[in-house]
């Protein structure tokens, strides 16, 4: 068995800034026996020379297509579309599964370079848990900026910050507010929670028990509602385009966190695509108000406390690295989703 070699790349998205390996976690993987190969990048909220005190070795952006074969590549979101041949395994998170655009074409990439996709949303325990994932900063952010508009306290276009600036605007923010939180017992919903805490609101909270039979007055008349919940078969919607016509209507500000926009599983279809950090709040009716947020980026706004998290959860995953486990279970993901297109893979030789 060769030692693990991990080779961090550069994000080609310029405002993604988060990594999944920080660099004490990357010190204390080397200590481990793993060997770690840094990509420069301008953008990355931690600095090359941070990994390199650490005992990485630094490379240039985008040389990981150079990669020594055994390296696996890691990184957080797309890949450039350059090479068409994927040779490597590459840990990211590839949204190819569930017939997202570009799906095909990624798996047929892989393919074709006799690499691997080992998908860090599917990075599960035995009992299908998510080992790593962003949900609590997600929340946490989407409640944030949800609050501050609402009170009127928002700044836009939105930009990365910091946990203490996001609290300290929250404090200063005032108003009485009903808030309500969908899904208030996962990840998310836990973020959302404190960050309306720090607003000085009592969110009402409700989960799989309290939507079963959906009392929508009571929906519509909270003030802010944060919807974080995570379906994994259709429900019925918690809002129509009906309900926001309804004359009574409380309901001012929605923060979609959960952000399933054109999928069967959308539990808001009352629009159709998400909001950005230069419009973060779209107006939905005009009489009585209401806004949307709708980013799906969130945790990129905090990205050194979301990396932070994220790769404090990962390291373990990292440091025990083998075909088995949650790893097998990734690689077993991506070979079912390649059957399923018809796609053939190579299976990759062993270390
Ligand atoms: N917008 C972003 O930037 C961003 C970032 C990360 C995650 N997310 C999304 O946020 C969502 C939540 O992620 P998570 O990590 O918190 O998931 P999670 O599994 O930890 O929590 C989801 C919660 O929703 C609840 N739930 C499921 N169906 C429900 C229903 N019908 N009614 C009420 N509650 C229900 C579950 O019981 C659970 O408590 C996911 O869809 C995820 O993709 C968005």
């Amino acid at each position: 068995m060769t030692e693990l070699h991990l080779w961090l790349r550069h994000e080609t998205r310029t405002t993604e800034r988060r990594t999944p390996i920080v660099p004490s976690d990357a010190r204390r993987l080397i200590e481990s026996g793993v060997s770690i190969t840094v990509e420069d990048s301008p953008q990355r909220i931690f600095s090359l020379e941070e990994y390199e005190e650490a005992g990485c070795r630094v490379a240039e952006a985008g040389s990981w297509v150079s990669a020594p074969q055994h390296a696996v590549i890691v990184g957080l979101k797309e890949l450039p579309d350059e090479p068409a041949e994927l040779t490597h395994r590459h840990i990211f998170f590839g949204h190819a599964y569930k017939g997202q655009p570009g799906a095909e074409e990624l798996l047929r990439r892989f393919a074709a370079g006799g690499g691997a996709l080992l998908d860090l949303e599917y990075l599960v325990d035995d009992q299908g848990r998510r080992l790593a994932a962003f949900g609590f900063w997600a929340g946490y952010l989407g409640a944030a900026l949800a609050v501050l508009h609402h009170r009127g306290a928002l700044t836009t276009p939105l930009v990365p910050t910091t946990k203490e600036a996001m609290e300290a605007e929250l404090r200063a923010s005032q108003g009485d507010l009903s808030a309500l939180v969908i899904g208030a017992l996962g990840r998310s919903g836990r973020g959302a929670r404190v960050a309306l805490g720090e607003a000085g609101v009592e969110p009402t909270c409700w989960d799989l028990a309290e939507t079963r039979a959906l009392d929508r007055p009571a929906l519509l008349a909270h003030e802010l509602m944060v919807n974080t919940v995570l379906t994994t078969s259709p429900v019925p919607p918690f809002l129509t385009d009906k309900d926001l016509d309804e004359p009574d209507r409380r309901l001012r500000t929605i923060s979609d966190v959960t952000v399933d926009v054109g999928s069967p599983m959308n539990v808001l279809p009352i629009y159709d695509t998400t909001t950005e950090w230069d419009h973060p709040v779209r107006r939905l009716r005009e009489h009585p108000p209401l806004d949307l947020i709708a980013i799906d980026n969130l945790p990129s706004l905090l990205p050194r406390e979301a990396s932070t998290d994220f790769s404090a959860a990962l390291l373990p995953q990292l440091s025990a690295f083998e075909t088995s486990g949650p790893w097998g279970r990734c690689l077993d993901r991506f070979h079912q989703a390649c059957r399923e297109l018809g796609i053939t893979v190579r299976e990759l030789p062993d270390d």
